[in-house]
């Protein structure tokens, strides 16, 4: 895939924010990038799997802000979900499970770290609203680029 996060910072700096230094990549595909949908939850991950698992993804970067609450809201069955529906990539501000499985997926997953337990009761999440990570703000329609350097984002398409 032609592009590589370094060259954007340089090339358009101007123009793209970076996300912070903490993201470790849990997918099968370690570079990736695509338009921005974003998914804001409690603790439960009910709302995400759900939308994952009913929503086209091509082309689709899906950016999950949990506000860092030690609970899981991917693992290989979410992985599923969206490689069926040909999601490019997930971003989690939080935690994820099954990580021996989860790079078993053709597609992205980066999360800050891993935890075992996952959030059972059921609770709702937002789709579709303004993010906050990292103390960048992040838009549904922007555009999000990853590779083993870091993750950029853009209001516009770059590449
Ligand atoms: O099932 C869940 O809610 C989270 C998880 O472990 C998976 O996606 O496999
Ligand atoms: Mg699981």
């Amino acid at each position: 895939m032609g592009f590589f996060t370094a060259d954007l910072c340089d090339e358009f700096s101007e123009k793209v924010q970076i996300l912070g230094p903490d993201f470790k990549s849990y997918g099968g595909n370690k570079k990736f990038k695509g338009e921005v949908i974003t998914v804001k939850l409690e603790k439960n991950n009910k709302d995400l799997a759900t939308f994952l698992k009913n929503n086209d993804g091509t082309g689709k970067v899906v950016v999950v802000d949990v506000n860092m609450r030690y609970f899981a809201v991917v693992g290989d069955n979410l992985m599923k979900f969206a490689a069926d529906n040909k999601y490019e990539g997930i971003i989690v501000n939080g935690y994820v499970r099954d990580t021996i499985n989860t790079k078993d997926f053709e597609l992205g997953l980066v999360a800050k770290g891993t935890c075992p337990r996952k959030y059972i009761p059921v609770q709702d999440g937002q789709i579709g609203v303004p993010l906050v990570i990292d103390d960048v703000e992040i838009y549904p329609g922007d555009y999000i680029y990853v590779d083993v350097d870091g993750i950029v984002i853009c209001k516009e398409k770059l590449v």
